[in-house]
């Protein structure tokens, strides 16, 4: 059996604990492993809730008819439909894209509470479900930030909180809902041999397709929902093995939800000079051929995920945030020369420049346009 991540389980749901030192835990955990999983007591997101989410992408990718889906088809404003192999996480070296479909669904509006993109007709029922979702997810999203810049002692403390709320603004924000298929069956045996097929998986170069490529997300944090038993997601570590995440990690097993693992986007990493991490991830087909899985997972079926990805208001100014850790920090690793040489962004340009590397039709498309 593989060795998996040692990513600590952190509880942030009692209102009477020491919110000094859980902050710590969840900074520290943010420094060293870029991953935190967060145990799922269903008090910031009912059990029901995060069940309802994963039915509601069942309906969608299974029973939805392909034309409704396609007429919400992903623009670049990053919402609505993204087919097989329409994004490629690792373009370097992806030669097909990624092997899932998703669906974005941007912020509500605050004044209308309305999402602002074109829903398919089969779910329209469940818009109501889908903006509280999102907003319970915002919620949750806005005490993480509290603690981090409590733990980060960054001025004023509720910094990170601000620049996330609503009212401030439109920021690119999304809740995505992932389908990956089961596993292709195996090609059928070429004259090659077997083993050098297996090296060319080994490297992600494989003909077999990567169920999402390598990569880090984009924003400052991402919640991540997942149904037990369904392997696939890897980190890199920092000695560059990769290592499964299992789905419950020791002492969760008998909560009502998975916990919901919580990632350091490249945009908060960037605001912290590097001091947050933000670590590679992808997702494969443990199993066949490759002795990665996690014990009472399984890597070859269907797979689903829910992932929330939590990005600033669009304005906010990427200039190092206001922590004496952050700007030492980025003296002792060079950081503070680099971000006084590099082009000030905003939260928004820094997003552009991502999403244009990984929709490369999208953007080709729009090229040839022009
Ligand atoms: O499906 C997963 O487990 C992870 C997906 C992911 O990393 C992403 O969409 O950014
Ligand atoms: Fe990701």
């Amino acid at each position: 059996m593989a060795t998996v991540a040692k990513i600590p389980v952190i509880d942030i749901s009692h209102d009477s604990q020491d919110q000094a030192q859980v902050a710590k835990e969840l900074v520290e955990a943010a420094i060293e492993h870029g991953f935190i999983y967060i145990k799922n007591t269903g008090k910031d997101i009912p059990a029901e809730d995060v069940d309802a989410a994963f039915e509601l992408a069942k309906k969608l990718f299974k029973e939805t008819p392909v034309e409704e889906k396609q007429a919400c088809t992903i623009q670049k404003n990053n919402r609505g439909w993204s087919a097989m192999h329409y994004e490629t996480l690792d373009p370097k070296n992806q030669r097909v894209g990624d092997f899932k479909e998703a669906f974005n669904f941007g912020e509500p509006s605050p004044t209308t509470n309305q999402l602002q993109q074109p829903i398919p007709p089969s779910i329209a029922s469940s818009v109501p479900f889908i903006t509280n979702f999102h907003t319970q997810c915002h919620h949750l999203s806005l005490r993480l930030n509290t603690l981090l810049g409590i733990g980060l002692s960054v001025t004023p403390p509720d910094f990170f909180t601000s620049a996330h709320l609503r009212e401030n603004g439109a920021s690119g924000t999304i809740l995505r809902l992932l389908y990956y298929p089961p596993a292709p069956a195996p090609a059928p045996a070429q004259t090659s041999s077997i083993a050098s097929d297996e090296e060319k998986e080994e490297d992600g170069k494989g003909d077999r397709d990567v169920r999402a490529g390598a990569h880090s997300d984009y924003g400052s944090l991402t919640l991540l929902f997942r149904l037990k038993g369904q392997a696939g997601l890897e980190i890199q570590t920092r000695t560059g093995e990769w290592v499964p995440v299992p789905v419950c990690p020791p002492g969760t097993e008998n909560d009502p939800q998975p916990p919901i693992l919580v990632n350091i986007g490249d945009l908060l990493s960037y605001w912290t000079n590097g001091l947050l991490r933000s670590t590679v991830h992808r997702v494969v087909f443990p199993g066949a051929g490759n002795n990665n899985a996690v014990e009472g997972e399984s890597g070859q079926g269907e797979r689903y995920s829910i992932a929330y990805f939590c990005h600033p208001v669009g304005t906010t100014k990427l200039e190092p945030v206001p922590s004496e850790r952050v700007r030492k920090f980025g003296e002792e690793n060079g950081q503070v020369k680099k971000s006084e040489a590099r082009k000030m962004l905003t939260a928004d340009e820094h997003l552009m420049s991502r999403l244009q590397a990984s929709y490369l039709k999208l953007y080709e498309e729009e090229k040839k346009e022009e």
